[in-house]
């Protein structure tokens, strides 16, 4: 009889030892009552003393009724047996750390069916997991950013195109515009000053647009506008008002006046029914190509002025 007892008394303390000597979180609680029926030293470390408190007391933070977290229910199904093991990931709202955690219901010394959680740290790998999800949007916004304006470059500026010329029957206008004679202002003020102006520029146009147009920085000293849902006459006096506000508001630098105009290209179209994504990269491009001839117009024309599509096919006619 005492050597069973001894035996019963090596295996519990091999036990205690084991779950004592982990490098994670072992708790039992009651299903219904919540109460803690046992907490490793891992636990009570962090956590402190089990006796007399619910787990949710003492395992989160400002808890004073079960979490809205609780897995509890998952343990068991509706004739009352326990289900699975229940894996999941939770932060700590008592330490803030990242924990796995195993979730099982099983049977107590006295019969009833209670809950064993076993959790492990993994708040390094959630971090590094942060870091690459932060590093790749970093990457990607940078892939998409104009290094000098921080607006879309011409590939982000494309490719948002795209999606806004699949939506049939919307209307959809594009102004295209670029600084006159650019080349004189970084020949007298130095290609830095020429940058300055450039990010005015960007910032001039940027204010006066809602957010749901798309300001692009195409190349050089050219720039896009995209403007969903805007009819033709609407995209003229809107170019007019941009190129009027780069008249008013020269770039002051240095106690120097850098003025800077532009010229102006505008086409538009109510959008047909695009069946591919080919049909919309056609539609954009000849939207492109009759904004950028639009401007060249403008340029043509003296330079500093918005000419339209429109105008252009009223100006190829009349040459014929
Ligand atoms: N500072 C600066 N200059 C740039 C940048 N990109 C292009 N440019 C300059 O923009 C100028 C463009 O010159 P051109 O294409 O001859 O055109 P322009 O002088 O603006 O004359 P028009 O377009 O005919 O009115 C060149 O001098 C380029 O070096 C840039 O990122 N920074």
């Amino acid at each position: 009889m005492t050597m069973i007892k001894n035996v019963h008394n090596q295996a519990f303390e091999a036990i205690h030892t084991i779950l004592n000597s982990l490098d994670a979180l072992v708790y039992v609680s009651d299903l219904h009552t919540y109460e803690l029926l046992y907490l490793n030293d891992y636990g009570t470390t962090i956590w402190g003393e089990p006796t007399g408190k619910k787990c949710y007391q003492l395992l989160q933070a400002g808890q004073n009724s079960p979490c809205s977290f609780c897995t509890n229910h998952k343990l068991i199904n509706h004739a009352g047996n326990s289900t699975t093991v229940h894996v999941w990931e939770f932060k700590n709202t008592y330490n803030n750390r990242w924990y796995q955690c195993r979730d099982q219901a099983i049977r107590w010394t006295d019969g009833r069916l209670v809950r064993i959680e076993i959790a492990t740290d993994i708040t390094d790998r959630k971090q590094m997991e942060e870091a690459l999800i932060e590093a790749k949007s970093t990457a990607e916004r940078l892939a998409n950013t104009d290094e000098l304006t921080k607006l879309y470059n011409r590939r982000a500026f494309f490719n948002l195109g795209l999606s806004i010329a699949q939506q049939s029957g919307q209307a959809l206008a594009f102004i295209m515009f670029d600084i006159d004679r650019f080349k004189h202002v970084n020949d007298r003020w130095g290609h830095t000053t020429g940058d300055a102006a450039l990010i005015h520029i960007a910032k001039l146009t940027q204010a006066i647009l809602k957010p749901v147009d798309i300001l692009g920085r195409l190349g050089g000293e050219e720039f896009g506008i995209l403007l969903p849902d805007l009819h033709h006459e609407q995209a003229c006096q809107l170019a007019e008002s941009i190129r009027c506000r780069f008249e008013e508001q020269p770039l002051a630098l240095n106690g120097q006046i850098i003025k800077c105009t532009a010229s102006f290209g505008i086409a538009s179209i109510t959008i047909p029914v695009i069946h591919s994504e080919k049909e919309a990269q056609n539609l954009l491009e000849t939207l492109f190509n009759s904004a950028d001839q639009a401007m060249m117009q403008a340029k043509r024309n003296g330079r500093n002025q918005v000419c339209s599509a429109t105008e252009l096919a009223n100006f190829a006619q009349n040459n014929h």
